[in-house]
């Protein structure tokens, strides 16, 4: 009986893998008829392409780099049954995000970020369209303008400063600085986002992590969109499911306090509060705003504003550490500002030269996020001489552009001089530099984002000088990096014995 059910396993497990490779036969073979010329790649394997070559590496950015070396700046990789579009130099970066924005402007459709955001119903991955016009337009013009991020100035200041009692009261003892930041960063933007301190917001807080980390996992499905039943079978999905669903209840219950409290209107609003105005007041033209279309851009707002923000404030310690005449400079230059009023606050950040240079110089070595978020083309077209099949899902390592010796003196050092005085800014119109991307989709929250780095990094330098545990040399701070999906941080926790800088 054991042997008839071993048998007829192995029997189905062949007839499967021989239905898969027929088909892409078939399928290979009818492409090869339409599409005649795609940029160069490494030769693929038969039903994982070059999956092979992706997932072995530490991490896809390099592995995308070292493969582009070979290949050039505009690259094919087939991933499972999905062509991907490697692009590693500034020409070729403008090219889709400038020449040819508006072909490039879709989202691919991924499990699990569809399940997170209530079918796309969130700015990050919702499809190119009129939709997703009023949302740019609710975030441009209310949700994220410089007047909103403003509102936010004392959140964020309360925050920072708790941060700096917490790290007075572990003087002299190591300080994981890793959880710090992150609770920081996490905490102003839900304060932003919901006004008053919410009862759920530890509940809330874990839970969104662990949704974030499941979105790191790699997910076989969206490699082979065409077998729907991977999707019903995935276990991650499963998990994702659960997630969501505590999350919506949670958000539910926010927005339902909201309603139902008459706003004071002296308060600084929430933004809750601007998407309910919105909803109210949007008319029948509009898509009009659903409770859920709420629930999914606040998620979008943490999952794209905390993880950004921390990651560049840890990498920048992390590179003032490993290079300490970086850091006495960055430091002089905030005592110097603040030592009058001796302590640290807004009002003078714009100040802080030097600590924008440090700022750009560690997004130039450390994009959080590496490879952008992949775009994908709804029609077939044409870069230079290379056809780019439909629906390809297009990444823009600009990890690699932003090492490449070509546009950088001495790529791989940390030099923040490089941008005094230089007209090199990170607004998408430099694209040897990109942090946050460029054309449409490029981030909306750069001025949030900048201010939830700013803080941070100029009271940890005010108030302590800092040095690494057992003893250990600056040079030997580990930097390695670890990939999440779609964030690059650092793989281990940044701990750091804080001393306490006397007035
Ligand atoms: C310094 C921190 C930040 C960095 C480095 C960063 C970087 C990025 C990057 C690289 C993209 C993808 C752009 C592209 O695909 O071309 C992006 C998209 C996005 N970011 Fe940010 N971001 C940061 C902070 C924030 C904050 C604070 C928010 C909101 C609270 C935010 C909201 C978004 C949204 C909604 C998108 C999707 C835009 C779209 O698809 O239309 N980001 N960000």
């Amino acid at each position: 009986m054991d042997f008839l059910n071993y048998f007829s396993k192995i029997t189905y497990m062949y007839s499967f893998l021989f239905f898969l490779a027929l088909l892409k036969i078939v399928k290979t073979w009818s492409c090869k008829k339409s599409i005649v010329n795609l940029p160069p790649g490494p030769s693929t394997l038969p039903i994982i392409g070059n999956i092979h070559q992706v997932f072995s590496s530490s991490t896809p950015q390099h592995c995308c780099k070292n493969l582009a070396k070979k290949y050039g700046p505009l690259m094919h990789l087939k991933l499972g049954q999905v062509a991907h579009i490697i692009v590693s130099s500034p020409e070729m970066a403008k090219e889709i995000m400038k020449t040819q924005d508006l072909v490039f402007s879709d989202r691919p459709n991924l499990m699990l970020f569809r399940i997170f955001s209530y079918d796309t119903r969130d700015i990050a991955f919702s499809a190119y369209g009129e939709y997703w016009k009023q949302l740019r337009k609710i975030c441009a013009i209310e949700l994220l303008s410089a007047k909103r991020v403003q509102s936010f100035r004392s959140i964020r200041e309360e925050e920072c400063s708790a941060l700096v009692k917490s790290i007075y009261a572990s003087e002299a003892s190591i300080v994981n600085l890793t959880e710090k930041i992150l609770s920081i960063t996490c905490g102003i933007i839900m304060r932003a986002a919901f006004g008053k301190k919410s009862r759920h917001q530890q509940v809330f807080k874990s839970t969104i992590d662990q949704a974030i980390n499941l979105m790191a996992e790699f997910c076989i499905a969206d490699l082979y969109p065409s077998f729907k039943f991977l999707q019903r079978v995935s276990t991650t999905r499963t998990k994702m499911v659960k997630l969501r669903r505590e999350l919506d209840i949670i958000l539910q219950d926010i927005i339902n306090d909201h309603k139902s409290v008459h706003r004071d209107a002296n308060k600084d609003e929430d933004l809750v509060d601007v998407l309910l105005k919105i909803q109210q007041e949007s008319d029948h033209k509009q898509h009009r705003l659903t409770d859920e279309s709420i629930k999914s851009v606040i998620l979008d707002m943490f999952a794209a504003g905390s993880e950004s923000s921390s990651g560049i404030v840890l990498w920048g310690m992390s590179e003032m550490v490993k290079n300490p005449k970086v850091m006495e400079e960055a430091q002089a230059e905030v005592r110097r500002v603040f030592d009058k009023k001796g302590y640290v606050d807004e009002t003078d950040l714009h100040l802080l030269v030097y600590l924008k240079c440090v700022i750009k110089e560690t997004m130039r070595l450390h994009p959080t996020l590496p490879l952008l978020i992949p775009r994908e083309n709804r029609e077939k077209c044409k870069i230079n001489e290379y056809d780019i099949p439909a629906k390809a899902r297009v990444v823009v390592n600009v990890w690699a552009i932003g090492r490449d010796p070509k546009y950088w003196v001495e790529a791989e050092s940390f030099k923040p001089k490089r941008f005094l005085n230089s007209s090199i800014d990170f607004k998408g119109t430099n694209f040897e530099y990109l942090p946050f991307g460029a054309g449409r989709r490029m981030c909306p929250g750069i001025a949030f984002g900048i201010r939830n780095v700013e803080l941070p990094l100029a009271q940890l330098l005010y108030h302590f000088d800092w040095k690494l545990p057992n003893g250990m040399k600056n040079e030997q701070l580990d930097m390695t990096e670890s990939f999440g999906g779609i964030t690059a941080g650092r793989k281990n926790d940044l701990c750091l014995i804080p001393i306490t800088h006397r007035l």
